[in-house]
């Protein structure tokens, strides 16, 4: 894709070394408005590296960015204020209550905190939000790392790993969070390694490798086109059969639902892990 209108970001040909390093090699990518993009790579594939070029915390040394479509070098704290940023970085107060820290991040970004009760309603954390965030769960934090994130209404929120070390319910209560930021029309970058919330929470996913995007696309037209050239067919007294995909094959597959032996048919896809570690080489 390479249209500039949706864009709300792009990226053309961003080279960045560190020391003789080269980390990203070549980046092109757009981000179109109201997307979630999944940004998936192994550790140290440079997806934090690419979201501080994207949030200005590091320069390219070379090649193009435009953030909402201008020169990213160009951009105001007006622009800023449209972003939302996640990281495992992103600080919270421990002495102070989910909802205090909510009406701090609120304060930095200029707002009132008119709308953080209607925040804490809609993730399920008003009745703790005169909680410390010290005595809080993994989980619990997260959620409210996100919310202090949201507490400006972003137009593009980047989420690097929002659901890492978190338990299945705690993930679970992300992905309703991210689910309702897509029904909402914000534009999300995410990254992750967890192919099943890539698969899920993502219009369109990128795959890194050694600071180069391997490859592009929906998570099925990934799939797709990393698929077999095989069929799989379970048949009442044969067992499995496996049959490649051509004209051969089809005379076979038809004698065999004549006489009412097939019990499934199905074209052996890969999944997503099976694709990304196919293109990456790596455990993710
Ligand atoms: N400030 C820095 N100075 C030198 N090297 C760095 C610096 N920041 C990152 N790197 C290196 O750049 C590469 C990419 O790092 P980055 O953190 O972007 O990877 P990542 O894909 O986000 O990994 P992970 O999934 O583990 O978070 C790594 O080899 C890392 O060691």
């Amino acid at each position: 894709m390479n249209g500039t209108h949706s864009a709300v970001l792009s990226m053309e040909g961003v080279c960045l070394s560190f020391g003789a390093k080269r980390v990203l090699d070549g980046l092109t990518f757009d981000v179109i408005r109201g997307e979630c993009f999944g940004f998936l790579g192994p550790s140290g594939a440079g997806k934090t590296t690419t979201i501080k070029l994207l949030t200005r915390q590091l320069t390219a040394d070379t090649g193009r960015i435009t953030l909402f479509g201008r020169p990213i070098e160009n951009a105001s704290g007006a622009d800023y204020n449209r972003i939302g940023i996640l990281s495992d970085t992103s600080a919270l107060y421990e002495r102070l209550t989910i909802e205090e820290n909510l009406r701090l991040y609120a304060q930095v970004r200029g707002r009132g905190g008119r709308g953080i009760p209607a925040l804490l309603e809609r993730v399920g954390l008003d009745r703790d939000r005169k909680t410390l965030i010290k005595n809080c769960s993994k989980g619990m934090r997260q959620r409210a790392a996100l919310l202090a994130t949201l507490v400006h209404s972003p137009e593009l929120v980047f989420l690097d790993e929002p659901t890492s070390g978190l338990d299945p319910a705690a993930r679970a209560e992300v992905h309703k969070m991210l689910a309702e930021l897509r029904r909402a029309g914000t534009t999300v970058f995410l990254t992750t390694h967890d192919m099943a919330e890539a698969e899920s929470c993502c219009d369109r996913l990128a795959i890194l490798n050694e600071g180069r995007i391997v490859t592009m696309g929906t998570p099925q037209s990934l799939t797709m086109e990393h698929a077999r050239n095989r069929l799989v067919v379970t048949t009442r007294t044969h067992g499995v059969v496996e049959l490649t995909k051509d004209a051969a094959s089809a005379d076979t597959v038809r004698d065999l639902l004549v006489v009412g032996e097939v019990l499934s048919l199905h074209s052996d896809e890969p999944n997503l892990e099976e694709v990304f570690l196919e293109l990456t080489g790596k455990e993710f």
